[in-house]
């Protein structure tokens, strides 16, 4: 049976053909490898954060601030990856987060990245803002695990029909995302006076949509369009949004729900007393309020505070230690973000795959080599402080 360590062998192996991954190893160096890819406008979109970017870098920063202890002879022989979140096991803690407006980094876009999570077998979340129907995105995924990110528009009849048709096309999951009600001051993006959705990309799962459609008079064409994009402005978010909202989407999802977001303890208490079933502590990868707290720094106090919740982590994970570390204090799984969209832009699927492929095979190896044969080893024994 192969195990994720065997991709070393793989590209060692393949190396005596005189054939190369072709793709760094390093998953840090992607940003550098896209940058060459890419327009400067959408390497700008992705690789950029709010403000002074100070945010993405304490993510970065927190990871470094903790150390991994290896310890010896304990029989790492047999490792299992494996995690089970609510009721479904996964091959390992790794989930895809919802990347909106993939359409930019790739022709093949959201298609792509559901097909190589597919292969192994990992879950990909589908953000409301694909550049690609969600029906369409479920059938490139065939029998792949899925969940369905909403961004809550300001109508309720169409976030009903985003839920309803979530549910039909066999995702299983959903993941509320509230930190993005609107997007925050992004200089890279102002400075290029760039935004992917008034060129039409990431509105798709709007414009296929009845309920949108009515609100347009009818299907999108070219003679309506640009009024349908000032209604997709319109909709797009609600900075109305209470817990007491909660309710009505706990009516309508009948599988697990997380809010994806979360950064301080009462809110993780509120999403448990609102019937929620997990949380992903999250600062949207440093996108959303330059100067917030590394989602690092925020996850033991949340952990503590989500009696019964499931809580997934994300924001600037980049390696196999930070996936070790992000469990070690305290999360089930880990969302990766910007890593497998470089990918994305560098081979399409072939590069997403390999990129999910090198981050197992670097946890795999990380893990054994410090002494521990799975997710269940880990705990605050793992790590030190700098
Ligand atoms: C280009 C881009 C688009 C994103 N689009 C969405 C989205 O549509 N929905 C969402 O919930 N989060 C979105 N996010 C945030 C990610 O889900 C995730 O929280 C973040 O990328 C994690 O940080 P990382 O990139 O450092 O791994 C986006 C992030 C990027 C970089
Ligand atoms: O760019 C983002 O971070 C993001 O979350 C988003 C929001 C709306 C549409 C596409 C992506």
């Amino acid at each position: 049976m192969s195990t994720p360590a065997d991709f070393q062998n793989e590209i060692y192996l393949a190396g005596l053909g005189d054939v190369l991954p072709g793709f760094p190893t390093d998953l840090t160096k992607l940003e550098d490898a896209a940058r060459d890819v890419l327009s400067a406008r959408a390497f700008g979109y992705v690789a950029g954060s709010a403000g002074s970017e100070r945010t993405a870098r304490f993510n970065r920063e927190a990871f470094d601030r903790w150390r991994i202890v290896p310890r010896l002879l304990r029989d790492v022989s047999v490792r299992d990856l494996s995690v089970e979140v609510f009721g479904r096991r996964m091959p390992a803690p790794v989930l895809l987060a919802p990347l909106g407006v993939q359409g930019i980094l790739h022709a093949d876009g959201e298609r792509a990245t559901a097909r190589a999570a597919a292969e192994l077998g990992l879950t990909s979340v589908l953000s409301t803002a694909s550049s690609t129907a969600l029906e369409d995105v479920a059938e490139a995924a065939g029998t792949g695990p899925r969940w369905y990110q909403l961004y809550w528009p300001k109508s309720r009849e169409l976030a009903a029909s985003f839920l309803a048709r979530a549910e039909a096309a066999g995702y299983e999951a959903l993941v509320v995302t509230l930190d993005t009600f609107t997007l925050a001051w992004r200089p890279r993006d102002l400075d290029g006076a760039y935004l992917p959705f008034l060129r039409a990309v990431g509105v798709q799962n709007y414009f296929s949509d009845p309920v949108f459609q009515e609100m347009v008079g009818g299907p999108v064409t070219d003679a309506n369009r640009d009024a349908a994009l000032l209604t997709w402005v319109a909709q797009f978010g609600n900075p109305a949004l209470t817990w007491d909202d909660l309710a009505w989407l706990r009516e309508r999802w009948n599988g697990p729900i997380l809010l994806k977001g979360v950064q301080h303890a009462d809110d993780a208490r509120r999403a448990a007393d609102a019937g929620m079933d997990g949380v992903v502590v999250s600062n949207h990868g440093g996108r959303q309020v330059d100067g917030a707290v590394a989602s690092l720094d925020a996850l033991p106090a949340v952990v503590s505070a989500a009696d019964g919740l499931t809580v997934l982590f994300d924001s600037g994970i980049r390696t196999g230690s930070d996936v070790i570390k992000a469990l070690a204090l305290g999360a089930r799984a880990v969302l990766v973000g910007r890593p497998f969209a470089y990918g994305l832009a560098l081979g399409g699927e072939t590069g997403v795959r390999h990129v999910l492929r090198s981050l197992l095979a670097d946890l795999d190896l990380t893990l054994a080599l410090a002494g521990l044969t799975g997710p269940a080893d880990l705990g605050p024994d793992t790590l030190v402080r700098a």
